[in-house]
């Protein structure tokens, strides 16, 4: 039933679908591949040598150099100005970027213009699958690496991953990279399959088709470009099978799949096989080696410098003229009222917000004009107060990108199998466990986020913030949505935290958890502090209780 040109074009459509899983995985879509494709396909016909003087397989060998060269090379050159792009406005600026591509070949001479450009024919169906074989086995050990765990953090929330100290604009280009590389490939390998390549062959179809294939197959598991590959080239052989031979009925199962899986299955057929999330025996975390501690500023040391610090948000001032001065080992409580301003200040200090005014100096660096990424690695975490979990990732999955800055990079000693990247593996997998522990969460370390329950999902952003091994840390009403006794257990783990020498900013609106767990209080109303001071000082501030306790939390506070 199949014929030999079937199970290369199952290949080579396998490979082109890789090219969109490459940045799929990092949440980006681009259609930009059949641009580099093209241009790689080309490239390569007209400098590969001659396979009559060189042989076969190394003619190939150095097209397929030439290609994925040219495909890398062209989205860097692309990707350094898009990457800032997202979603719809990158996939247009790439689909554009294609067009024109299409366009030049069509009116170039070297490329034959419009009638395209005759190549020897030398791939060998099993050239085809091998390179396919090593494509894959590129994106499987990719997936469970440190860098395959930062990209699904970018896709499942760039704002978090950014706080976990992830560069995510690097992540992204690199990505990119690699997609234009396999695109390139699979330009290379068309050309030297189908003895004549004309500009036509990567138009906007051929995009759809490889973005299809990816979708329909999976783009969350290494395996779904193959998958799909093989169910959507399939139907034209099933068609010829019954004896139905209509052309149109492949694109359009195709489009109709694409809709089917999008609404009913996004994670595709390969979400169908069953998934193995990583696991620690928990035994197996006692005795073994912590990964490096930063040295946690002394007490009395500067950690948080706020001067004349503002915040405006059009009319609307979030934040003025704030003084903060923080210190190592203190737990400071950050109170007042909804909308006094709160969340607005630890984004400043966190360098997820640029101040309008004034000046920040947090660990030796000034959030705001420092990457939020630098501000992390500098020893900031913090959790948020709607939740920012990485939600298709297991708990352990999530603590272990928290750890993404004390874990060592294994991707490529990962693809050479190395032992030393399984021992780094895991010893960041007994790291996240400790977290885990350390918030009571090591039961549910299998547990995908979403499926966690709003308390333990509180925890577990906890438990991730400390898998950094921060110096700050920033909680973002930690205690919403626990209980009495749950609270009890937070207050309690927060004070262990500062006896290891952490410090801790804590927004609370639970008040009496508050004067419990902090040493100082600041009150903020309207933007502006109005008070500071030990907890018997706050709760005995007129200035507070009229603004605050006086306020709707006053249940709260009483
Ligand atoms: N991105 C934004 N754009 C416009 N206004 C904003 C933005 N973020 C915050 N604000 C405004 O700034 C003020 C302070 O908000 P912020 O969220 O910092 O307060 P909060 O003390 O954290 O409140 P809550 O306790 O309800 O979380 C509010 O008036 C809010 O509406």
């Amino acid at each position: 039933m199949f014929t030999e040109s079937t199970f290369v074009f199952i290949a080579l459509s396998a490979i082109f679908a890789y090219s969109f899983y490459a940045v799929l995985v990092a949440g980006q879509l681009s259609l930009g591949q059949a641009g580099f494709a093209s241009l790689a396909g080309f490239t390569a016909a007209a400098l590969a040598p001659d396979p009559d003087s060189v042989g076969d397989l190394p003619a190939l060998l150095i097209a397929i150099v030439i290609g994925m060269a040219v495909g890398a090379v062209t989205a860097i050159v692309l990707g350094l100005p898009t990457m800032r792009l997202r979603g719809v406005f990158l996939a247009i600026a790439t689909l554009a970027f294609a067009e024109a591509v299409r366009i030049l070949i069509i009116n170039m001479e070297w490329t034959g213009g419009a009638q395209g450009m005759s190549v020897p024919k030398v791939l060998e169906p099993w050239m085809a699958w091998a390179i396919l074989a090593l494509v894959a086995y590129w994106f499987w050990r990719q997936g469970a690496s440190g860098y395959g765990r930062a990209l699904a953090a970018i896709r499942e929330d760039e704002l978090a991953a950014r706080a976990m100290g992830i560069d995510v604009g690097r992540h992204r280009l690199s990505a990119f990279i690699a997609a234009g590389a396999i695109a390139g490939l699979y330009g290379v390998l068309w050309a030297f399959y189908v003895r004549l390549i004309a500009p036509e062959d990567f138009g906007f179809a051929k995009a759809i088709d490889g973005l299809v294939t990816a979708v329909v197959g999976g783009s969350t598991n290494f395996i779904g470009p193959l998958l799909g590959s093989v169910f959507l080239e399939m139907i034209p052989e099933v068609q010829r099978a019954i004896g139905i031979e209509a052309g149109w009925i492949r694109p359009f199962l195709a489009g109709l799949l694409m809709l089917l899986v999008i609404l009913f299955l996004p994670g595709g057929l390969a979400s169908l096989l069953p998934r193995r999330p990583q696991r620690v025996a928990v035994d197996g975390a006692q005795g073994a080696n912590a990964l490096s501690r930063r040295a946690h500023p002394a007490h009395g040391e500067s950690v948080v410098n706020l001067v004349g610090l503002g915040k405006d948000y059009g009319g609307v001032h979030a934040n003025k003229d704030i003084d903060l001065h923080i210190t190592g080992g203190e737990v400071l409580g950050l109170i007042g009222p909804n909308g006094a301003g709160k969340t607005t200040l630890v984004n400043m200090i966190s360098g997820l917000s640029r101040p309008t005014s004034g000046t920040a100096e947090v660990l030796g660096l000034h959030p705001g004009t420092a990457a939020v990424h630098k501000v992390a690695a500098a020893g900031v975490s913090r959790t948020f107060q709607q939740s920012k979990l990485f939600g298709q990732l297991s708990a352990l999955e999530n603590v272990m990108v928290g750890g993404h800055l004390v874990g060592r990079p294994t991707f490529l000693r990962r693809l050479l199998w190395l032992p030393s990247a399984r021992q780094d593996e895991q010893r960041l997998a007994l790291h996240a466990l400790r977290c885990l522990e350390r918030v009571g969460l090591e039961d549910k370390q299998t547990t995908r986020a979403s499926a966690l329950s709003y308390g333990d999902q509180r925890r577990l952003e906890i438990a991730r913030a400390l898998a950094s091994d921060p110096s700050l840390l920033i909680l973002d009403e930690p205690a919403a949505g626990m209980n009495h006794v749950e609270a009890d257990a937070l207050s309690d783990l927060i004070g262990s935290l500062a006896q290891d020498g952490l410090t801790i900013l804590l927004i609370e609106h639970n008040v009496g958890m508050v004067m419990k767990t902090c040493s100082r209080i600041v009150v903020l109303n309207f933007g502006e502090v109005i008070a500071t001071g030990t907890p018997e000082e706050i709760a005995n501030n007129p200035a507070v209780v009229e603004a605050y306790l006086g306020s709707s939390e006053s249940e709260d506070a009483t």
